[in-house]
C-alpha cells in the first residue's frame, strides 16, 4: 500500500469581475484568486489487488457530505481511472479531514478534487505537469485548476513546486480556468461565514449584468500586489457577485456590515459567490481581536493567512 497526503488549501477572490454571459450558461470572468492557509487534509491510499477493476472509497469527518459520485474527490478519482486506470486493479481509498466550510465561496470541494488528481499522479507515477492536471480538472469545476496550481506550490513533496504554473496567486480568465500566475498577497486574514450555504449557480444566474456599478481594475490590482501598495489593493477589492448575495441573504449583509465596522470599512470583501466575508488584517493582534469578536457571532469564523 502506498499513501500520499495533500494539504488542500482554500482560496479567496481578491477581486471578481463578470464580463458576459456565455451561450452554455456559464460566465466569462476576470478575477484575482489567492490561496489561503486554511486547508483540508486529503490522504489517498492505493491498494493494488488482482480483482481486475479499480474501486473508489471515500470517507470524511462531515457526515452530511456525500461519499459517492457526488463528492468532488470521488469524481476526480473516477476521471483518473477513465484516463489512466485501464490496465490497473486495486482500491483508491480517500480520507478527507475537512476544515474549510462547505458551500462557502472558498473552493473547499474543488481543493479536495485537485488533491486527488495530484495524489494519483504520484501514486501511479504518471508524470503529469500542472498544466496537464489543470486541463483535466477544468472538467470537474471552474475552481479546480487554481486549486491544482496552488497545491503544487504549497506541497513541495508532490515534486511540482518549480512547475511554471505552480503559484499561490493568479489572475483567472475565461470561465475561471485560464490562469496566469502573479505575485500574491502576504496578509493575516479573518474569515467569517454566516450559517447558510450559497449555490454558485443561483448567484451567477441572479446577477444583473447591466446593473453592475463598480468593477475592479485587474491590471491595477496586479501591479499593486507586485508593489505591495495596500491602498490600491484595497481600492480594487471589488466582487460584482456581492450585491446579489448580500441583497438575497440579509444575514450575509448583516455579517458584512459588522466586519466593516470592525475594520473601519477597509479591506473587507465577500469571497466568490459567498457567503464567507473576509478581511485583510494589518497584523496578528488585529486578526486575533477580530477573530474573537466574530467567533461569538458566527461559529464558522477562522483566523488564518494567505500563502506565499
Ligand atoms: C464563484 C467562484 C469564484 O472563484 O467560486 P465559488 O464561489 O464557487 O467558490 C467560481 O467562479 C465558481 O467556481 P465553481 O464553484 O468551481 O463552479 P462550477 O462548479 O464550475 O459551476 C457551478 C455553476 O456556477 C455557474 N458558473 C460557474 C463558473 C462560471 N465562470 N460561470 C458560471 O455561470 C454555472 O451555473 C455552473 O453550473
Ligand atoms: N469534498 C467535498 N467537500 C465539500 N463539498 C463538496 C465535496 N464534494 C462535493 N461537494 C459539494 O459541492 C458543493 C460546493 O462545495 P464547496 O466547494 O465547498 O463550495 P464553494 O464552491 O462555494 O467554495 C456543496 O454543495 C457540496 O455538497
Amino acid at each position: 500500500m502506498q499513501r500520499i497526503q495533500v494539504k488542500a488549501c482554500g482560496k479567496i477572490n481578491l477581486s471578481l469581475d463578470v464580463k458576459k454571459r456565455l451561450e452554455n450558461g456559464y460566465h466569462q470572468v476576470e478575477m484575482v484568486m489567492q490561496q489561503i492557509l486554511l486547508h483540508d487534509d486529503v490522504a489517498v491510499r492505493w491498494f493494488e489487488n488482482q480483482n481486475g477493476r479499480v474501486e473508489i472509497e471515500v470517507s470524511t469527518n462531515r457526515p452530511y457530505l456525500p461519499r459517492d459520485s457526488r463528492n468532488l474527490a470521488y469524481k476526480a478519482a473516477h476521471l483518473m481511472i477513465r484516463q489512466y486506470g485501464e490496465a490497473r486493479s486495486g482500491k483508491i481509498r480517500i480520507d478527507i479531514k475537512k476544515r474549510i466550510p462547505v458551500a462557502a465561496g472558498l473552493a473547499g470541494g474543488s481543493s479536495n478534487g485537485a488533491a486527488v488528481l495530484h495524489a494519483l499522479n504520484q501514486l501511479w507515477s504518471l508524470g503529469l505537469t500542472v498544466k496537464d492536471m489543470c486541463e483535466m480538472g477544468s472538467e470537474l469545476g471552474s475552481d479546480v485548476p487554481f486549486s491544482i496550481m496552488g497545491q503544487a506550490k504549497e506541497n513541495p513533496d508532490l515534486g511540482l513546486a518549480n512547475d511554471p504554473l505552480a503559484a499561490h496567486c493568479a489572475v483567472a480568465r475565461g470561465t475561471g480556468t485560464d490562469l496566469e500566475p502573479i505575485i500574491g498577497l502576504k496578509s493575516h486574514l479573518v474569515l467569517t461565514k454566516p450559517s447558510i450555504g450559497v449555490s454558485t449557480a443561483e448567484v451567477y444566474q441572479g446577477l444583473a449584468l447591466d446593473k453592475i456599478e463598480e468593477r475592479p481594475n485587474t491590471a491595477e490590482l496586479v501591479a499593486a500586489l507586485a508593489e505591495k501598495n495596500y491602498k490600491i489593493i484595497q481600492k480594487n477589492m471589488i466582487n460584482v457577485l456581492e450585491n446579489f448575495t448580500l441583497t438575497r441573504y440579509p444575514n450575509v449583509m448583516y455579517t458584512k456590515n459588522k466586519v466593516e465596522r470592525l475594520f473601519n470599512e477597509e479591506a473587507v470583501l465577500m469571497s466568490g459567490s459567498g457567503p464567507t466575508i473576509f478581511a485583510l488584517c494589518r497584523n496578528r493582534g488585529e486578526a486575533q481581536r477580530a477573530y474573537e469578536e466574530l467567533k461569538a457571532y458566527n461559529k464558522e469564523t477562522f483566523w488564518t493567512r494567505t500563502t506565499y
